[in-house]
């Protein structure tokens, strides 16, 4: 293969959109990366201007073309990835989003879930669909553009509107309009889409009231997705991957195989386990999904999925100005010998995995008078770290038990926290070369197609050496850790329960 040749991975990430060049080594050769506004109108509601993802996906491709150039390497194929479930509708027509996207963190559906898991749905939508009914995924979230924009449900039963999740948005951008698609592992984390019959499942789109006509079609992650117009990003090249940024995670560590397992921590924190061709299904309230493929039969995932991990730092960063930029934190906790009894819950947009408990708000635990910003970094890092071990408990119950957890995603960067992950969770904690796991998944996802990449062997040369976190914490002292942790929990959801009366 010709070493001046390139796989472009976009990856529209929750709190930025990047586009990253990857060669035949899965070395990164460019990278431009521009950061996304966060819109919080109402609790518990969280959105994205739709088209301020496009236009920052489209300026870093072509900023990344503009250096491949440079560096001589040239681009051949794109490979999409994105923040699964957040959701835009738009117009079949003139492609204006009708509202800003709905994310994936948003609540404002709680009710309405609610209220189908009273009239007895959520067994029918877990057995179709693998996932629980939840405000979380996709469904709901389209339901109520089409309920609240003025006009929207009518125009929608006129045809006059489309819908999909942020890799359809921008597929649909790249090639002007002529491809509205979709991988299945994102159609996976609708709730309308069977993973078992592999097609919008008609109850489904009953149960939600969701026309299928604004609906994208759903191809494999390998295939045809359409050309990126030459006109819109300076060169022609085809779309050949596409896939949602966890699933995505997981084929860059190489989980090909059943049984393989890993953890990415960005916004969220979502630990996948492969379960080759099997759906299983969970006991202990975690998601049945579709994972990536590179030919063959559908594959399938067990996930749990934390809502908050670097978000509890950027809610620090942002909000509460206890830091100027993230790698603050490590020091921050490093200093001092313990958390002092202080817990921070963040249940900011309600919990998920393995509690699913949309009501939940966020909570510190145990301030004292001396308690400073120190023990409150700490408590929020230690939280991303107790909630993983809630994972792990409900992987472990459902008969998954992991040795090791291999970890991506921007926070993973944080050496305090890894150590701490595995003192808690008790077994190493291993660190991948590239914590880019998610953007090298879908590159390769693309290079398989285009033949750039022969198969699985090929790619594991570019699977780069991992980092090593082994426990090392007292277990009397793990125990106390986790005892007060499971007590914050349990108050912060007995609060939700008290406030609903
Ligand atoms: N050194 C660090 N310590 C703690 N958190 C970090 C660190 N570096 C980055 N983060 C957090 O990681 C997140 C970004 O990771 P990324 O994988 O880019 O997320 P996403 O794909 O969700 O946009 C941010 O929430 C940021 O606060
Ligand atoms: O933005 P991330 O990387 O935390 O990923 C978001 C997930 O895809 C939501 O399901």
């Amino acid at each position: 293969m010709d070493s001046g040749q390139v796989i472009l991975a976009i990856d529209c990430g929750t709190t930025s959109c990047r586009t990253l060049a990857f060669d035949h080594d899965g070395q990164i050769l460019a990278t431009e990366q521009l950061a996304l506004k966060q819109y919080f109108p109402e609790d518990g509601w969280v959105e994205h201007d739709a088209v301020e993802i496009w236009l920052n996906t489209l300026k870093t491709i072509r900023a990344t073309i503009q250096t491949c150039k440079d560096i001589n390497q040239l681009p051949v194929a794109i490979g999409i990835t994105n923040q699964r479930e957040t959701l835009v509708v738009w117009d079949r027509k003139t492609g204006a989003p009708i509202h800003k996207a709905l994310v994936w963190q948003d609540r404002r559906t709680a009710e309405f879930c609610k209220k189908l898991t009273q009239e007895g749905k959520g067994e029918r939508v877990q057995n179709a669909t693998g996932l629980l009914l939840d405000p979380y995924f996709s469904a709901s979230k389209i339901a109520w553009i089409l309920d609240n924009v003025p006009g929207a449900r009518a125009r929608a039963d006129k045809g006059e509107l489309v819908c999909g999740t942020v890799d359809s948005y921008v597929i649909w951008n790249l090639t002007g309009g002529k491809s509205h698609l979709t991988d299945e592992t994102n159609a996976s984390r609708t709730s309308l889409y069977n993973i078992h019959d592999g097609k919008w499942d008609e109850e489904m789109l009953e149960i939600f009231n969701v026309p299928k006509s604004l609906l994208p079609d759903v191809l494999p992650s390998v295939a045809d997705f359409g050309t990126a117009a030459a006109d819109i990003i300076g060169m022609s090249l085809p779309i050949c991957g596409v896939a949602g940024d966890q699933q995505a995670a997981s084929f860059g560590q190489g989980c090909f195989e059943a049984g393989m397992s890993k953890a990415t921590y960005g916004t969220g924190c979502f630990a996948l386990v492969n379960t080759g061709n099997t759906p299983v299904k969970s006991s202990h309230k975690l998601l049945t999904t579709i994972a990536c493929r590179s030919g063959g039969d559908v594959q399938y995932a067990i996930e749990g999925s934390i809502f908050i991990a670097g978000a509890v730092v950027q809610w620090m960063k942002e909000r509460m100005e206890l830091v100027e930029a993230s790698g603050e934190t490590e020091e921050l906790a490093a200093a001092l010998e313990s958390n002092k009894g202080v817990y921070l819950v963040p249940a900011f947009t309600g919990l998920g995995a393995p509690y699913w408990d949309s009501e939940a708000r966020g909570a510190i635990f145990g301030l004292r008078r001396e308690t400073g910003k120190r023990t409150i970094v700490r408590a929020g890092l230690e939280s991303v770290a107790y909630q993983t071990r809630d994972l792990v408990s409900a992987l472990n119950a459902d008969g998954y038990e992991l040795k090791s957890l291999r970890v991506d995603g921007g926070m993973s960067q944080n050496n305090w926290l890894m150590q701490f992950l595995s003192d808690v969770l008790n077994i190493p904690v291993e660190r991948s070369s590239t914590i880019e796991s998610t953007a090298l998944g879908v590159a390769m996802l693309a290079g398989l197609y285009i033949g750039f990449w022969k198969d699985e062997q090929d790619l594991k040369k570019c699977l780069g050496t991992t980092k090593a976190f082994l426990p090392k914490m007292d277990d009397e002292i793990r125990q106390q850790q986790l005892a007060g942790w499971d007590i914050a929990v349990k108050s912060v959801r007995y609060h939700a329960e008290l406030s609903r009366g």
